[in-house]
């Protein structure tokens, strides 16, 4: 990377809920532009790790900075600030159901951005949906779309108020290997066009390779590993090798 601003810093951060020592010192430095793939199986702490960076969720110590700020730290009124810099794209989507996707897209904006006319609202909406590659479904209702679609629109929600940070929560769980590798490509057109700096937490490895300039591997609480892709997978270390061979790799 040219650009060697730090976004996000996390340092010796551990997180454990009772006797359940979830996150055991993690460091992570998540650079300007870059899109850091965070994978592990399931239960091993990556959505406790995405709720610490956006302040849902208090560390037991360590230090956590995004975009300079210590999360933990700050106002609530300069944490809600920091949040509207941040993107979420939930597993779930989380569409509103009883909304047009026009609806779905325009409810961030007006909350968030008051000042705005109703030809920029428009304009914005057009826009974004003209990113996501989706400007036909604009009348539509989130039940009438497919789960592609609907990760999508997702995405587009968050964009819509122009994040400088990204995190994907399994962005491309629940759909086929055709619809994933679509749902990579936007995640790499969101980098380039919007400048983002992302998260991306997912087990799918074909995603991880496709999208992240950097993955870090969580395990047992720590981070294994972190690098490329090839590097954090030409290892001899069995956990490593095991999480390799026990998920789908698609090398095209
Ligand atoms: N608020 C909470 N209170 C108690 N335990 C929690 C809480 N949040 C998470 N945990 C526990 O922390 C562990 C890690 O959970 P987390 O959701 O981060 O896993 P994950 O790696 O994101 O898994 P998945 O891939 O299945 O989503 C789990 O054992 C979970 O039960």
């Amino acid at each position: 990377m040219d650009n060697k601003e730090v976004i996000i810093s996390i340092k010796d951060l551990t997180k454990s809920f009772g006797s359940l020592s979830v996150l055991k010192g993690i460091d992570l430095e998540v650079y300007k532009g870059e899109n850091v793939a965070v994978l592990g199986r399931s239960g091993t702490g990556k959505s406790v790790l995405i709720k610490i960076i956006s302040g849902l969720l208090k560390p037991d110590s360590g230090t956590v900075k995004v975009l300079g700020e210590e999360v933990d730290k700050i106002s609530n009124t300069a944490l809600q600030k920091l949040r509207l810099k941040i993107g979420f794209s939930f597993q779930s989507s989380a569409l509103y159901d009883s909304m047009t996707v026009r609806q779905n897209l325009e409810f961030p904006l007006v909350r968030n951005r008051r000042n705005l006319s109703k030809q920029d609202v428009s304009k914005a909406i057009e826009e974004v949906l003209n990113d996501v590659g989706l400007s036909q479904t604009i009348n539509q209702m989130p039940s009438e779309l497919s789960g592609g679609q609907r990760k999508r629109i997702g995405i587009a929600r968050t964009l819509i108020l122009k994040p400088e940070i990204m995190l994907y929560d399994e962005p491309t769980s629940g759909l086929d290997p055709i619809t994933s590798i679509e749902i990579n490509n936007l995640i790499l057109q969101v980098q380039k066009e919007y400048n983002t700096t992302s998260i991306i937490i997912t087990h799918d490895l074909t995603c991880a390779k496709h999208t992240a300039d950097k993955v870090a591997m969580l395990m047992d609480g720590k981070f294994l590993s972190q690098g490329s892709f090839k590097e954090v997978f030409s290892t001899d270390n069995e956990s490593v090798k095991t999480f390799y061979d026990y998920n789908f790799i698609n090398d095209k």
